[in-house]
């Protein structure tokens, strides 16, 4: 295992997973950064934490990141407003492979609520494993869509 830096950020309802992979990510001798919530919180918003975790993975290349939620749709469409996360909603240890392998995705979204907290670990570590395969076509599609979001 490679060990990685790694950007984690969660709302209420993804914050006992959050505090789980914390541990368990660091115990494997990753490098953890934690972007909140800071504490548990049933009222609050995940936009701010997923856009610090995705900010940070940006500028840290080679770095990657986690987002949680309650489904993880919110989490990765806030993750994706940040200008060069390429964020995913992993929901089975095939699209957390594929999103590193075809996608070179820097961003895992996990929906707590839709998976038990082993499953959710599989999906981490899948994503975390798994190198961008660097095939042409891949490339392209992921040129095509920095080409967007840079208005070129
Ligand atoms: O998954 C999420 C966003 O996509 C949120 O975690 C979810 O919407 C929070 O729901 P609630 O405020 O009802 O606990």
């Amino acid at each position: 295992m490679t060990a990685m830096r790694i950007h984690i950020a969660a709302d209420h309802a993804g914050f006992e997973l959050k505090t789980v992979l914390v541990e368990h990510l660091t115990a494997a001798g990753h490098d953890v950064v934690d972007h909140g919530a800071p504490g548990y919180d049933a009222t609050d918003d995940y936009p701010p934490v997923c856009f610090d975790a995705g900010r940070a993975v940006v500028a840290e290349p080679g770095s990657l990141g986690i987002v949680l939620g309650g489904s993880g749709n919110g989490e990765q469409i806030a993750a994706n407003k940040v200008p060069g996360v390429r964020a995913a909603l992993a929901w089975n240890t095939d699209t957390a492979t594929l999103a590193r392998a075809h996608n070179d995705a820097n961003v895992i979204a996990i929906g707590a609520r839709q998976h038990s907290v082993d499953e959710a670990i599989s999906l981490v570590e899948a994503f975390l494993a798994e190198p961008f395969s660097g095939d042409a076509r891949h490339q392209r599609r992921i040129d095509l869509i920095s080409a967007f979001e840079s208005g070129r």
